[in-house]
């Protein structure tokens, strides 16, 4: 053959192999789109069901004609904050045909896609524990102590974010496996949102001792009650897009945890977050039920700037999402290696919990002493350098909505105007570029010139600031609280 027939076959193959390699992106860029597609119907679905629950509860209030106001749970000394609806009406949307599989692109990129079974997606053993303590100090004075943001409905989509966790969670398990551990302050809030919630899966803590001690109560009272459980610690005031995606990474994590791991959800970073937990993929796991778990091979809490950035740099990290699943007899086993006075403590508690006045009895002496410490610094820390640690890498949305500049993002807003959560009506702009606006006082709220300015309007405070500083705004609720005017906290 001579070098010209040589050098034309070896382009042909080269032509072959990229129109290949075109196709192979085609199919795999179709495949995202079928699957955001499934998670938008999934979510329009949901949407439909809670304009359906609102009528009916419009109804019941024998205001059948009027739809809820969006914001149907505010702080008690706040008025009502209306807001355009974001849904359609409810005949508009046809009814749609339930896929029996969803395919989930794999998270590392590598174009495979993992299948699971649409319907009947309850796991067997499978709890729920939900851990409702953060007062959202960033977001005040729309969060206060006595109604946080795991109590609003900072989307405006009819229900709270706790509401919305248990919505979200309810396919994988049953009101009789879905537990709250909370203060006394919020237990009768909490009821009241979630009326099918059952008296004894609401555990309530005397105060806060931080997430150990609150997870590690509902492990070890679940545990009591059935020791093959596998629970999900999720957090009450988290915002997840793709709830397809986000239930077939959980019903993944439960796999993996069945074989004796600790199990978290990994969120591939955007930014080098200060405020979150970061996981060091180790090597996959292998699983043939769980095909994208990893083993942790260092987990670390909130690094400081230049770590976090670090670690994105290197690719082979992920977000703690918040998120632990476990049995609930290895969390045990793994607090009493890292931290037997808790697990003693909390065993003793959960020994007296079916009998009320013994368990208040050995709560008050208990209680008080336990360490306060986050789950991630008691266990996650120390387990993953002893590979007890694994990570399911995940392909949903996921927002802790920490502060106003992250709420602002998850609002819809028009080109150039500031976020308003509320009723736009009550915001009137001239030349104002991003920013969120609160009108929760009533009244009209007007600016001009200022942009990615934050403005929440109460009926008694106001709270100014910029977008930039929002994750500074606990340091104002400290400035409060010295101050004296303890009644806005
Ligand atoms: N009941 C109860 N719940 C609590 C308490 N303290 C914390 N929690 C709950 O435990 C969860 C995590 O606690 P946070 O205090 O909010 O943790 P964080 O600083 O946000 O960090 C954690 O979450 C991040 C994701 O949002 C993670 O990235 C990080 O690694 C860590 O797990 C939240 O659901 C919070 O409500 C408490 O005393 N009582």
């Amino acid at each position: 053959m001579s070098r010209q027939q040589a050098s034309s076959q070896a382009n042909g193959l080269g032509n072959i192999e990229l129109m290949f390699k075109q196709i192979m992106e085609v199919v795999h860029k179709s495949q995202m789109e079928i699957a955001e597609l499934r998670s938008e119907t999934h979510e329009l679905r949901q949407a439909n069901a809670s304009l359906e629950r609102q009528i009916k509860e419009g109804m019941q209030n024998g205001n059948g004609s009027r739809f809820g106001t969006g914001f149907n749970t505010p702080a008690p000394s706040s008025p009502q904050l209306r807001a355009k609806s974001p849904f359609l009406s409810p005949a508009s949307i046809p009814s749609l045909a339930v896929p029996t599989s969803i395919c989930v692109p794999s998270p590392l990129g590598d174009n495979a896609l993992s299948q699971y079974p649409f319907t009947n997606r309850e796991i067997p053993g499978f709890y729920v524990v939900i851990p409702a303590g953060g007062a959202g100090t960033r977001l005040w004075p729309l969060s206060r102590e006595e109604h946080p943001k795991f109590l609003l409905d900072l989307t405006l989509k009819g229900r709270s974010l706790i509401q919305a966790t248990w919505d979200r969670l309810l396919p994988l398990t049953s009101a009789t496996r879905t537990t709250i551990v909370a203060g006394p302050a919020h237990v009768k809030s909490i009821r009241g949102q979630l009326p099918d919630l059952l008296g004894h899966n609401l555990f309530c803590e005397p105060s806060a001792k931080d997430s150990m001690a609150a997870i590690g109560l509902a492990a070890a009272i679940i545990a009591k009650r059935d020791e093959n459980a596998v629970i999900g610690s999720f957090a009450a005031d988290h915002m997840i897009s793709g709830d397809d995606a986000f239930l077939a990474a959980v019903a993944e994590a439960v796999e993996v945890a069945r074989q004796d791991y600790l199990v978290t959800i990994g969120i591939a970073p955007s930014h080098p977050s200060t405020g979150f937990g970061y996981v060091r993929l180790g090597e996959k796991l292998g699983m043939h039920n769980a095909p994208n778990a990893r083993l942790v091979s260092s987990f670390k809490e909130k690094p400081d700037a230049r770590t976090a950035a670090a670690y994105i740099k290197t690719g082979n990290y992920r977000w703690n999402a918040g998120m632990f699943v476990t049995k609930a007899t290895f969390l045990m086993d793994l607090l009493k290696e890292y931290k037997p006075e808790l697990h003693e403590g909390l065993e003793k508690i959960a020994a007296a919990w079916d009998d009320e006045n013994l368990r208040q009895r050995v709560l008050d002496e208990v209680w008080p002493d336990l360490e306060k410490i986050a789950i991630d610094n008691a266990v996650a820390e120390p387990a993953a350098l002893d590979r007890r640690v694994a990570v399911v890498p995940a392909t949903f949305g996921w927002d802790d909505v920490g502060d106003f500049s992250s709420l602002a993002d998850l609002l819809p807003a028009e080109a150039n105007q500031p976020r308003v959560l509320g009723d736009n009506n009550l915001v009137l702009t001239e030349q104002v570029a991003g920013g969120i606006v609160v009108p929760g006082s009533g009244r009209l709220v007007t600016l001009l010139g200022v942009d990615d300015l934050v403005i929440v309007d109460m009926p008694d405070t106001l709270l100014v600031t910029t977008r930039a500083r929002s994750q500074e705004v606990k340091r104002i609720v400290k400035k409060c609280k010295e101050s004296g005017f303890r009644q806005l906290l």
